[in-house]
């Protein structure tokens, strides 16, 4: 596994970052997720972006990519990205089969890189927090020793921490119990390295911003179907699919924004109790 990737940056003042998440995509493209065709939707937002026509130094894409566990939904998630001319990098969430997801998305080119260099003042690093099977989320010894080490090459470099599984409640109770389950092994090591104070997740398909100990951590919108926050129950939300983009600058400095589709094209299945 070639886990380093060092990317020059040629965009100026800041680096700009995008981050596509839970995308939930199936073999078949015209299957559905509580109502929503997901690669339909997967599809729409990458014509907005490319509409938008913005430069990215770097597409993250933050986990459960695949709704099926099939090569050809990691083939539909790669169709997509070819689509805009950046280096993609990738995590696993709950719902992911990491044998089809590293093979496909490998042989599409998409990079296994788990830790990004980025110009001279940033790094990412990309962290696993699946336990095959489970909606939760827990980080093994092998991850925090790996988070430990590789903070530790380049202590001086501004960091986003990059994992799928929300480190502190939400505020959506059936949501939270399918939080990272141990958030203290993560916060024990980030201590030691105030540079990596930005966190990014996926998996709660809402917008989330808050303050984890003097650390930002962020979530975001699924390119499908949405949750409500503030829920004590699964309840849907009719908001539109969304992605994000993060600007990071040599100060260390984070500007980041919530984008969504200005259409009503995908509405979900409000009465949907699960899935
Ligand atoms: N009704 C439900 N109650 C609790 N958890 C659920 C329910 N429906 C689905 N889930 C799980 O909650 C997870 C949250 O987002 P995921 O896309 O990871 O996948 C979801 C399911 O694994
Ligand atoms: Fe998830």
């Amino acid at each position: 596994m070639d886990s380093l990737l060092k990317l020059p940056v040629s965009s100026g003042d800041n680096i700009r970052i995008l981050q596509i998440t839970d995308t939930h995509l199936f073999a078949g493209k015209n299957e559905t997720l509580l109502g929503v065709n997901t690669w339909a939707s997967y599809d729409a937002v990458l014509d907005a972006i490319e509409a938008e026509g913005r430069h990215y130094d770097l597409i993250v894409a933050t986990g459960d990519l695949a709704q099926d566990h099939t090569v050809e939904a990691y083939q539909h998630f790669a169709e997509g990205i070819a689509r805009l001319p950046v280096p993609c990098v990738w995590l696993p969430g709950n719902h992911d089969f990491q044998p089809a997801m590293f093979n496909t998305l490998a042989e599409a080119d998409i990079a296994d890189a788990k830790h990004v260099l980025l110009g001279e003042s940033w790094q990412v690093v990309l962290l696993d927090s699946q336990v095959f099977g489970v909606p939760h989320g827990m980080l093994s010894d092998y991850q925090v020793e790996w988070l430990e080490n590789t903070l530790a090459q380049q202590p001086q470099r501004h960091t986003l921490v990059l994992l799928h599984h929300h480190p502190l409640p939400s505020g959506c109770n059936w949501l939270d119990q399918h939080s990272l389950r141990n958030p203290h092994a993560l916060d024990a090591v980030l201590q030691h390295y105030p540079l990596a104070k930005t966190l990014l997740c996926g998996h709660i398909h809402q917008e989330l911003d808050l303050d984890w100990n003097g650390r930002r951590i962020l979530a975001t919108p699924s390119t499908c179907v949405q949750f409500k926050p503030h829920c004590t129950n699964f309840t849907i939300d009719s908001v539109a699919p969304g992605w994000r983009w993060l600007d990071l600058f040599a100060d260390g400095r984070v500007a980041t924004q919530v984008e969504r589709l200005q259409t009503q094209d995908f509405s979900p299945d409000l009465d949907s109790e699960g899935y």
